[in-house]
């Protein structure tokens, strides 16, 4: 894998794991906040921003839901890399289907954003990516922190309610840990007992999420909100990939009736399937990580129907 040291591209052809076999994520560098007085230097302007994102991964993902969600299409530009993310350039533009080249910096290396905005930058070069076309730097690059911005900075429906806020945030911090972040650890261990651990952690909080489905339409209740867009992005990769791909395979989603009936209600939702492209996320990770599927091939399954009907509206409805 590759990343910046000192504002050099370098290869470091290392996979992610710690001395002892565990996955070990570091921390987003540029943190800055849109507000809606501009108080921040960075004013909720429509037309002023832009995403730089991977239809493959989950925490860019969530941007490009909450900006379809608040009707933010024409307010911010987004560029879409290419799904495969090589050692020796990481993530790139071109022109593979569903991709779009860099219409904004015109470079063809997204690590060339994070130069721009800092030329002595060290760290990975992850997306999402929050651009700011005016003040030409990088604004945030933590996907938490951006889809609460474009939530409370711009109109549009609320999906982080301020009487939810403790609910949500209590959610986020295991779901973060065990879930969305346990598939990594799961996937990306290098030792039996690192990947053991994280499997069991990661099955354990699904248990406990298929509970809280049972009694709630939504991970806080039954309104949809963050919580739900942040877990969704993970969800709806896991039976194609992270079963496969991560060694995540304890269960199926589809064999937790409560889960796998959510994942089906938030797909088909108003503007949440155009936001997944399986061929991406297939392509992303089987061909990407190559010390974990050296021969990058991608499985043609599993074979699963998002739009088969889902009970929860009978469920709650009454
Ligand atoms: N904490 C970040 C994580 C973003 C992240 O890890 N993105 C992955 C893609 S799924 C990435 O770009 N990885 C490139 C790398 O680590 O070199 C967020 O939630 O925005």
């Amino acid at each position: 894998m590759g990343l910046l040291v000192n504002g050099e591209w370098v290869n470091d052809s290392q996979s992610y794991s710690n001395k002892d076999g565990k996955f070990v994520r570091t921390n987003s560098q540029f943190r800055n906040w849109i507000t809606r007085d501009g108080s921040s230097g960075f004013p909720a302007e429509h037309g002023r921003y832009h995403l730089y994102v991977s239809l493959a991964c989950p925490w860019a993902h969530r941007t490009l839901i909450m900006r379809k969600l608040k009707g933010l299409e024409n307010s911010i530009t987004v560029s879409i890399v290419d799904p495969y993310m090589s050692g020796a350039e990481g993530w790139i533009f071109s022109e593979y289907p569903g991709s779009t080249l860099d219409s904004i910096n015109e470079f063809k290396c997204l690590y060339q954003v994070y130069q721009k905005s800092n030329p002595q930058f060290t760290g990975r070069v992850t997306v999402p990516v929050l651009w700011d076309k005016a003040a030409k730097t990088i604004v945030n690059n933590e996907s938490p922190e951006i889809i609460i911005m474009l939530n409370n900075c711009f109109d549009g429906p609320d999906f982080y309610p301020e009487d939810l806020r403790e609910k949500i945030e209590e959610l986020n911090a295991w779901i973060y840990d065990k879930i969305n972040n346990g598939v990594y650890k799961s996937g990306f261990a290098s030792t039996q007992s690192a990947y053991e651990e994280a499997v069991t952690e990661l099955f354990e909080a699904l248990d406990q999420v298929e509970v809280i489905l049972d009694r709630n339409r939504f991970l806080a209740g039954d309104r949809f909100t963050t919580a739900d867009i942040r877990l969704f992005t993970t969800l709806i990769r896991f039976d194609c990939v992270y079963v496969g791909h991560f060694k995540c395979n304890l269960k199926r989603l589809v064999d937790y009736p409560n889960i796998w009936n959510y994942v089906k209600e938030i797909y088909q939702m108003e503007g949440i399937e155009e936001t997944v492209n399986m061929d991406h996320i297939k392509k992303h990770y089987y061909t990407s990580h190559t010390w974990i599927n050296p021969n990058c091939i991608v499985p043609k399954g599993p074979i699963i129907d998002f739009k088969e009907s889902h009970n929860r509206s009978l469920k709650f409805n009454h």
